[in-house]
């Protein structure tokens, strides 16, 4: 038996040291980044929303206590992803924000305190707000000229969006042109774009049927529905929207919040009923409550309620932080939660032999969406011993036959986060974890070690890649979205290439065209000649693929998305990265040091990459495969601006724009922006009132410019 491994939580941020936090500090961000890319861009998340915010938080925590690792290019100063190259780009004339979080009652009272302090209101002074629910879908906005509907775009990175129109024009509740005389010129609608629960759980159902992408929730629905290249799709897929929210504005109709949301309806659009008018921070947390408690049964998903203050005189005055606005908040809710019965524990074997034990539950809703299958994590979780850092309360243990509460949170895998012992049935089983895989091979299962070299708490078959189990986890893992997105070619597909032989390794995936393989698929029950060619031209058109989706689709242990991204960065090249890796195989010193000094790579990462290179076995699928396919060297940061690259300061008074303003502009031509002048300084924008900051310049002999030789230098 193991030990028990000790449950890991992190020092608290308070008691880093600022070295240690620095580290810290990178690797979140990269993680972020990572996740942001997997929601925004492929709207297919791989953590759940409050894992993700737990991340966000602690980033955040960093971040306050050194403000120095601030930069422009850190997560916390941006919004979403940037947009994919799938849709034309669309410039926002007024950028899309995002919302800062309130997750606890206080955090509320704060919020409207920090309000009060900044407008200089007494306490006797009335402050209105706009409660709204926070809809979980995707932003869009959209664009009326004369009244007439001409673009819709999404969010993007909130100054640069995808142009949807086409898919947008097939929602109903889209107004081709806005209701009502005298409508500005321009009109920028704002709102959620959503797909109702019921619908959500149809379209899965059809989606399995047809061995096509499972959604995670109503949010990736909507977002995979719409980010169709082929609006027909999108048409098939019932979106609905609600207007709340307004970009570029040629006249404002209304002064309020509320009454633009009234006006919205004047217009044609649909607004979501619930919203209502609060006078006072109790009122907010009643309402609050009061939708929390109809969460479940309305028919589209919510993460929590939106507060914003209602006059607009006083939302343009309060203006923004970086990201949010100051005059609203998003009040979240916790996540979701729900009883059921275990019914039994299966074995899955992954790409890298590893054991997973997962839960199969007497099925149930828990926020609208039925959970049948929990995952268990590793031998020593189910027994309550802990490892890997998981553990239920009080050290219990999870038998077949279990009372168990079971959690998502906008989740993908549901998680049990307490057993009920008192429920516990006298028949109740303790699981065997098996001591042989479950693969024709047989083989021994041995405990994975840690990265320290001790006994691991998760178990795998040593049958490496002589065991189909691990070939055959590889080869989905190779063309699913995270790798290749090979489009028609799912878990099922690939089950069926395998058994019937005809892809047995990843480069053989490419070879299928040439090979006589189509007669024999469209003999194949639901392959048409059409599937058939669309499977086939999907298949070309992977043929050029990203240096860290290639190193990520390789599939070695500990080689996940962020680690392939930093080594894509490191090496640059695929030639640079290979070559490394073959001396690394050698125990080459020198190739190892290397490694070793990129970010985020560790000995963990070094190791299992000499391992995996050490093998001629898998020489061969790189080198059968690398022949198949043009690997795209790794994204530089673009830099076709006079500043790019440049680190630029802002001191003083600017005249001409906010400082916020500026500090956007110069980001966007690919500036980094300090708040701090040094040797590395490459421009000082002083205006009226510049003190140290100029001084400090001069004496480092950085370059000053007025407001307007900036602009001139930005080419304004
Ligand atoms: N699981 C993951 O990997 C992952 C990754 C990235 C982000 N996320 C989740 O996404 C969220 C952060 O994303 P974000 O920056 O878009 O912020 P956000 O979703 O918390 O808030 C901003 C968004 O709220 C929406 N919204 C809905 N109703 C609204 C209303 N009435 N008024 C105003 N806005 C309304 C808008 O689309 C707006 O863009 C977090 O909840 C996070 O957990 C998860
Ligand atoms: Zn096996």
């Amino acid at each position: 038996m193991a030990k028990a491994a000790k449950k890991i939580t992190p020092p608290d941020v308070a008691t880093l040291t600022k070295a240690q936090a620095k580290v810290e500090h990178k690797r979140l961000a990269l993680e972020l980044e990572n996740h942001d890319k997997a929601y925004y861009q492929d709207d297919a998340p791989k953590v759940s929303d409050a894992e993700y915010d737990a991340l966000r938080q602690r980033f955040n925590a960093i971040e306050a206590r050194f403000p120095d690792f601030v930069t422009s290019a850190s997560p916390s100063q941006k919004i979403g992803a940037a947009p994919s190259g799938k849709f034309k780009k669309v410039r926002h004339a007024v950028p899309m924000l995002s919302l800062d979080n309130a997750f606890a009652e206080e955090d509320v009272v704060d919020f409207v305190g920090r309000i009060r302090r900044f407008l200089r209101l007494g306490d006797d002074d009335n402050i209105d707000f706009s409660a709204e629910p926070k809809i979980d879908g995707l932003s869009m906005s959209l664009r009326y000229e004369g009244g007439e509907f001409v673009t819709a775009a999404t969010r993007g990175d909130g100054a640069e969006g995808e142009d949807v129109t086409a898919n947008i024009r097939t929602l109903e509740d889209v107004p081709k042109k806005l209701k009502g005389r005298n409508v500005p010129e321009i009109c920028e609608v704002r709102g959620e774009v959503y797909m109702t629960k019921q619908a959500f759980l149809a379209l899965n159902e059809r989606q399995k049927a047809a061995g096509d992408t499972i959604f995670a929730n109503p949010r990736n629905s909507a977002a995979g529905s719409l980010r169709q290249k082929d609006p027909s799709i999108t048409a098939s897929r019932p979106l609905g929207f609600f207007a709340y929210s307004w970009g570029e504005m040629s006249a404002m109709p209304e002064a309020t919040q509320s009454g633009m949301i009234k006006w919205f309806e004047r217009c044609g659009f649909k607004t979501n009923p619930l919203t209502k008018l609060c006078h006072s921070v109790e009122q907010l947390i009643a309402f609050h409550r009061r939708i929390e408690e109809q969460r479940a049964e309305l028919d589209y998903d919510i993460d929590g309620v939106v507060y914003k203050v209602d006059r607009l005189d006083w939302q343009e005055r309060l203006g923004f932080v970086s990201r949010t606005p100051r005059w609203a908040i998003a009040h979240k809710f916790p996540a979701e939660r729900a009883m059921t019965v275990l019914r039994d524990i299966e074995i899955q074997v992954g790409r890298t032999g590893s054991f997973t034990p997962v839960g199969k539950l007497e099925p149930v809703g828990v926020g609208g969406v039925i959970v049948q299958n929990v995952t268990l994590h590793n031998e020593d979780y189910i027994n309550g011993i802990g490892g890997d850092g998981e553990q239920l309360r009080d050290g219990r243990d999870i038998r077949i036959g279990d009372t168990v509460v079971v959690q998502r949170a906008g989740d993908v895998i549901p998680q049990i986060v307490d057993v009920v012992i008192e429920k516990r049935p006298k028949n109740a089983k303790v699981f065997q974890f098996p001591k042989k895989c479950p693969c024709p091979l047989h083989t021994d299962v041995v405990r994975e070690e840690t990265a320290t070299g001790e006994e691991g708490a998760r178990a795998r078959c040593t049958g490496e890649f002589a065991c189909p189990y691990q070939k055959i986890e590889h080869l989905k893992l190779f063309a699913s979205r995270r790798a290749f997105d090979i489009e028609g070619l799912g878990e099922k597909q690939i089950e069926l290439f395998f058994e019937n032989g005809w892809v047995k390794e990843p480069a053989d995936i490419f070879t299928l065209p040439k090979r006589n393989i189509k007669i024999r698929l469209e003999e194949i029950e639901g392959y048409g000649e059409t599937s058939v060619r669309n499977l086939f031209a999907a298949i070309e058109e992977r043929r050029r693929i990203s240096l860290e989706r290639f190193i990520f689709a390789l599939g070695m242990r500990h080689v996940g998305e962020t680690t392939a991204l930093a080594l894509a960065r490191g090496y640059g090249s695929w030639q640079a990265f290979h070559d490394a890796c073959l001396r690394v195989a050698e125990g080459d010193e020198e190739a190892m040091a290397e490694m070793d000094a990129l970010d985020q790579i560790g000995e963990t990462v070094i190791a299992s990459i000499r391992t995996y290179f050490g093998e001629s076995h898998n020489r061969g699928i790189v080198e059968r495969l690398t022949k198949e396919v043009t690997i795209l060297d790794a994204e530089k940061p673009k830099s076709n601006s006079a500043i790019a690259g440049k680190t630029v300061v802002f001191t003083g008074t600017l005249e001409q724009m906010t400082r916020d303003e500026a500090k956007a502009k110069a980001e966007r031509l690919g500036a980094k922006v300090s708040g701090s002048v040094s040797k590395k300084t490459d421009y000082v924008v002083a205006g009226p009132g510049a003190g140290s900051k100029l001084a400090e310049a001069k004496k480092h002999g950085v370059e000053v410019l007025t407001e307007d030789e900036w602009l001139k230098l930005v080419g304004e």
